[in-house]
Formats: C-alpha cells, sequence, structure tokens
C-alpha cells in the first residue's frame, strides 16, 4: 500500500475542518481529492505530510510515518503546493538547484525545464513568470526528486488549455513510469483524464468515493460534472 490513513482529524481552535477520515491508495492509482472550496482537501493533504498538526490512528506513506520517519519519506515524495514563495532575485535555475540540494539524488533539472516547456526561462527571475510558468514549476519542484509518490494541490489551476492538456500528458506518462499521485482540483476534465479513483470532501467527511464510474452510478447522474453537484448540493447555487 502507497498511503495509508486511518481516523484522521484536523482543527483549527474549536473548529473541526477534517473529522476522522480514513482512506489509502493503492499501488498504480491516481487518487483525486475533490470538494468545494474550504472542504477540507489541503488541510487534509498537509496533515497527511506531517506539517500540519493533526490527530490520527495511523497515516502511512511508503509504509512509514511522516512524523517519525520525516527524511527517510521525504526522499521518495514530491509535494506541490498551491503558492510557492521565492525570493525576489532567485532565478528559475537557482530555485531548481537550491531545491535539489534537499535530495540525496535528483533527476537533472535541465531536463525537467524542457519537459516542462521552461527551457527559455533558466535564467529568468522567478517573480517574473506568468501564473501559468509559475504554477508548471512548483510542478516540476515536487519531481524533481524523481519521487514514487506525489502530491498535487490544484495542479493546473491559472494555466491555459494547451498548457493543461500538456500537464496531463507530461503525468500520464510518469504514471506509466510507475508514479503514484494524489491530486486536488476542481476540475472535472482534469479527475476524469487523470484520476483511477476519486474522494468527495464535504464539511471535512467523505460524501463519496470510488472509481469516476462508480462515483457517477451512486449519484444516478450521467456525468462527473453533474454527479460533483449532486453529490456536493452545488446545484441551483451559481
Ligand atoms: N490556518 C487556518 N486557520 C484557521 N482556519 C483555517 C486555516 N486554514 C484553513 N482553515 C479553514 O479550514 C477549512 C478547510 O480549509 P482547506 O484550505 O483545507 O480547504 P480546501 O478544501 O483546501 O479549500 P480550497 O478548495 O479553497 O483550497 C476552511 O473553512 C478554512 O477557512
Amino acid at each position: 500500500m502507497v498511503l495509508k490513513v486511518k481516523e484522521l482529524s484536523v482543527s483549527y481552535g474549536e473548529k473541526t475542518v477534517v473529522d476522522k477520515i480514513s482512506f489509502s491508495l493503492q499501488k498504480g492509482e491516481v487518487l483525486g481529492i475533490l470538494g468545494e472550496n474550504g472542504a477540507g482537501k489541503t488541510s487534509l493533504i498537509e496533515a497527511v505530510l506531517g506539517i500540519r498538526p493533526a490527530v490520527y490512528k495511523e497515516v502511512a506513506i511508503l509504509g512509514q510515518s511522516p512524523i517519525h520517519n520525516r527524511k527517510q519519506v521525504f526522499e521518495k515524495v514530491g509535494v506541490q503546493f498551491q503558492e510557492s514563495h521565492f525570493p525576489d532575485k532567485m532565478t528559475v535555475s537557482e530555485a531548481c538547484q537550491q531545491w535539489s540540494v534537499l535530495y540525496k539524488a535528483t533527476a537533472p533539472y535541465q531536463f525537467l525545464l524542457t519537459k516542462f516547456g521552461l527551457q527559455d526561462k533558466e535564467k529568468s527571475l522567478v517573480k517574473s513568470l506568468s501564473g501559468g510558468e509559475k504554477q508548471r514549476l512548483a510542478v516540476l519542484l515536487a519531481l524533481l526528486p524523481n519521487p514514487e509518490l506525489v502530491f498535487l494541490d490544484e495542479l493546473t489551476t491559472g494555466l491555459d488549455t494547451k498548457a493543461r492538456k500538456k500537464l496531463w500528458q507530461t503525468l500520464r506518462n510518469y504514471k506509466r513510469e510507475g508514479l503514484f499521485i494524489i491530486l486536488t482540483s476542481h476540475y472535472m476534465d482534469e479527475v476524469e483524464a487523470l484520476c483511477d479513483r476519486i474522494m468527495i470532501l464535504k464539511g471535512g467527511h467523505i460524501i463519496c468515493e470510488g472509481t469516476i464510474a462508480e462515483v457517477i452510478n451512486y449519484s444516478g447522474q450521467a456525468s462527473l460534472e453533474a454527479a460533483y453537484l449532486t453529490l456536493t448540493d452545488e446545484e441551483g447555487e451559481g
């Protein structure tokens, strides 16, 4: 098993935003975590990674605790966050180099820059990149340590249609090579393009999980979009 989470809860003060959630990721799977704004997706991922205080019965990533075996786990796990902050004067290549030194072994970053369409930006300041380019850099950095498992939070937010499709293809290739992926997304086309299994959160609870076909079937709707809207009671709100 790649990831096992048992009865994990996250609270901010009195407010519990992730409530006794249990789930797992099997080998070969891409798991999508869905849910409206504030459902608890980021809090859940941060708690699983051990960077957000939480209570739980068990959290194991690739068979080890991300809290007690931090260093060993993070040699094998890549993380892309919603926002990456870089110093003002840092160039793209410096960002890659600084990230590389955190790991024992990394992929050659020039190769990844080409893969992510950033080869002409090596000498550019990170702060001068467009939103979409920064986003691609954040995914690149997550993949730099050649991880076995990668967490991608709002993967393609801010990317144009062509860049999204390109990134999906890149990730599908990584998956074929054996990478396990957990991602959060607000885009049902993205989820359908990448995920084997999904988990929909609402108010810190899992309201539905299964393959895309199972979730659609369970909702009684004809598409994932309609299933998602029905299950999260969003219909008619927009
Ligand atoms: N540092 C914090 N302090 C207090 N409350 C927080 C904090 N971070 C998140 N929350 C609250 O916890 C709840 C879950 O937030 P979280 O960011 O995990 O949701 P999300 O599903 O990732 O949302 P989004 O889709 O908007 O990114 C929200 O109600 C949010 O306001």
